[in-house]
């Protein structure tokens, strides 16, 4: 078997978009439980929008992130909790609160040119004990060399693994692998590389088969591609594609296989797939965590979500910008027939 990489798995977090951050307890309990007992090592669980995220803007939470927190470090008997914290959003001192419930790792997440706003949570992070990673996401918005740049920032400032992350699934093959290889050519010295992958465009798997081969040591997937969008690259996919390939991974992919036939799937109220929606967030570059903003503009304006979407993508929305779904909806059902494409 060739080297290792380490496959992550963030369904107690990006699946928290799909699930409109409705996890209770108890599914985060039994997901931990199962992932643990497959191996895998790092297992991300936060509010989709990370620590802070259950707001008005985002979505509120069913159940308090740091009770699931605490609850997924009581279940983990192996791997490693982490937390996603994006800056401004999540504070220094949820950091620590996070710390303190016994989450071991943070990823401090930007949008794509603006790594210079995590400077100081990476140092606090690092000062913590805690395991840093970086994610410099909608990667599809820099150019390899722009994004590469970006990452310099994030390692000097104490990360330990940087990601691409091709948060509208928007990244086709070389596109991502490009952007994975100026990465490693920047920062491979110093710190890992990682990938995260959405199925909007169906490329997740298949981008992060490439993203290894360009270097990339950490893979992110969600159980059943619970997620954003589409969903991520299946975690149980990504398991045994990495083990036909011969590549070691740590973890059982029959585990995996267990875990989201009999885990995950029987507690997902909306299932990822790609429909209309979602193959245009991949298309026109729109953040995946905007599906289910639009899905609601559309029930409640009467525009079609895939209008919405075109929309946002002709504008270039970033995360945070949440509300203008409402906006752009409006607009379109004033001029009453949707903006066409
Ligand atoms: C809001 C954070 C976001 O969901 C992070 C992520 O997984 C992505 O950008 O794809
Ligand atoms: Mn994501």
């Amino acid at each position: 078997m060739s080297e290792r990489v380490r496959l992550v798995d963030t369904t107690l977090r990006d699946g928290s978009h799909a699930m409109a951050h409705q996890f209770t307890e108890a599914n985060v309990r039994d997901t931990v439980r199962a992932l643990d007992t497959a191996g895998v090592s790092l297992i991300e669980v936060t509010h989709g929008d990370g620590l802070g995220g259950s707001t008005f803007n985002y979505g509120f939470s069913k159940v308090d992130e740091r009770v699931l927190i605490a609850a997924a470090v009581e279940e983990a008997r192996s791997a490693t909790i982490a937390v996603l914290l994006l800056p401004g959003l999540g504070t220094v001192t949820d950091m620590k609160a996070a710390a303190d419930l016994g989450a071991g790792a943070v990823r401090i997440a930007t949008h794509c040119t603006e790594a210079d706003v995590s400077i100081q949570h990476f140092g606090e992070a690092r000062k913590l004990g805690l395991e840093t990673v970086g994610f410099l996401m909608l990667a599809h918005m820099s150019t390899p060399e722009e994004l590469a740049k970006q990452a310099r920032i994030m390692v000097d400032a104490g990360c330990e693994c940087v990601y691409v992350v091709d948060s509208a699934g928007a990244l086709i093959l070389e596109d991502a692998s490009d952007r994975v290889a100026a990465l490693v050519a920047e920062v491979g010295d110093s710190a890992q590389v990682g990938y995260h992958g959405h199925q909007n465009l169906s490329f997740g798997v298949a981008n992060s088969v490439l993203a290894y081969r360009a270097g990339a040591r950490q893979i992110d997937g969600s159980l059943a591609a619970l997620g954003a969008g589409a969903g991520n690259s299946p975690t149980e996919v990504l398991a045994a594609t990495f083990e036909r390939l011969g590549v070691r991974t740590g973890v059982d992919k029959d585990v995996l296989m267990e875990a989201a036939e009999n885990v995950v799937k029987p507690y997902i109220t909306r299932l990822p797939v790609m429909d209309r929606s979602s193959i245009v967030q991949g298309f026109a570059g729109v953040y995946s965590s905007f599906l289910l903003h639009a899905e609601r503009a559309e029930q409640r304006y009467g525009v079609p979500a895939h209008e919405i979407l075109y929309e946002v993508g002709r504008r270039r929305y970033v995360g945070g910008q949440e509300d203008m779904i409402i906006d752009i909806a409006l607009r379109l059902a004033e001029r009453g027939d949707g903006a066409g494409e």
